[in-house]
């Protein structure tokens, strides 16, 4: 199963965003999209997961395009973690978590035991199960984007795509969370997400996209597209990359400010 956009062109009222983008994302593969604030990324996934529609271009699963697809299988196909999520009601974190077994049951069945089961299973891996009872509207934004998360592994999808959702979390969940999300694409699920953080991805095998002027300026593995010139191309600032005994890049660091541009 391929998720493909191919040379998307988009513009809000006029303003070009996209100007040719294309990215694939296939099973068994951990993608992160960095890009400068405001570069397009948000709107590559939406177009991606067929919530906005590109002004040319094509984005197609498994050959098909998006657009041919009826709604309700394409959720069981593809899960969205978003960038912000702000709950019309206190939903209890585990109601949100099970919103994720919908496309499974439809709209109008209750969940079952299996869905119940399937969703205290996930929210006791992602260590949130004590939060199962809490108002979703009332826990902290980094155990929201953990049970949004929750809802999106429920959907049972191989594919997910996700906006930050890095952000808001702790060191610790950061690192757990990055580590979950590597032993999902182990497992065999497609992930793509955006972060800012050009660290993130060089502690894992991953692989980057970068998104410039519209389009995809560079797309590997980690350890090949994310270069210092890279860096200061995405982002304007001089850094230097710090290596491990065996020679691997493991981090960033800016260089001293009378250095940079
Ligand atoms: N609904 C909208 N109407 C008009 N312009 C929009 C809309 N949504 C986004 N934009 C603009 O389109 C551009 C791309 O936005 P987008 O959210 O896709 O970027 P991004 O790379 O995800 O940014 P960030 O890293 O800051 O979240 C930005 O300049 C943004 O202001």
């Amino acid at each position: 199963m391929i998720l493909a956009a191919r040379d998307i062109r988009f513009a809000y009222r006029g303003r070009p965003v996209l100007a040719g983008a294309s990215l694939a994302l296939a099973p068994g593969e951990l993608v992160c999209l960095l890009g400068c604030n405001g570069a397009g990324k948000s709107t590559l996934l939406r177009i991606m997961l067929g919530l906005q529609r590109p002004a040319q271009g094509v984005v197609t699963l498994d050959g098909q395009p998006l657009a041919a697809r009826d709604r309700r299988q394409l959720a069981q196909l593809i899960a969205y973690v978003p960038q912000v999520h702000v709950a019309p009601f206190p939903y209890t974190v585990q109601q949100v978590a099970l919103m994720g077994r919908l496309p499974a049951t439809g709209i109008l069945k209750a969940p079952g035991a299996g869905d119940l089961a399937c969703v205290r299973r996930l929210l006791e891996h992602m260590g949130i199960a004590h939060l199962a009872g809490r108002a979703y509207t009332e826990v902290s934004g980094g155990e929201r984007q953990l049970a949004l998360i929750v809802r999106a592994l429920a959907q049972e999808a191989r594919l997910l795509v996700m906006d930050e959702p890095l952000a808001g979390l702790d060191y610790g969940n950061q690192v757990r969370l990055l580590d979950r999300l590597e032993g999902l694409a182990a497992e065999g699920y497609g992930v793509l997400m955006t972060t800012h953080d050009p660290n993130q991805p060089l502690s894992g095998c991953q692989r980057v996209a970068l998104l410039s002027e519209g389009r995809i300026a560079a797309d590997g593995p980690a350890g090949e597209v994310l270069t210092p010139d890279a860096i200061h191309h995405l982002y304007g600032v001089r850094v230097a990359l710090m290596r491990g005994a065996d020679g691997r890049g493991i981090a960033f660091r800016p260089l001293a400010r009378e250095c940079r541009p």
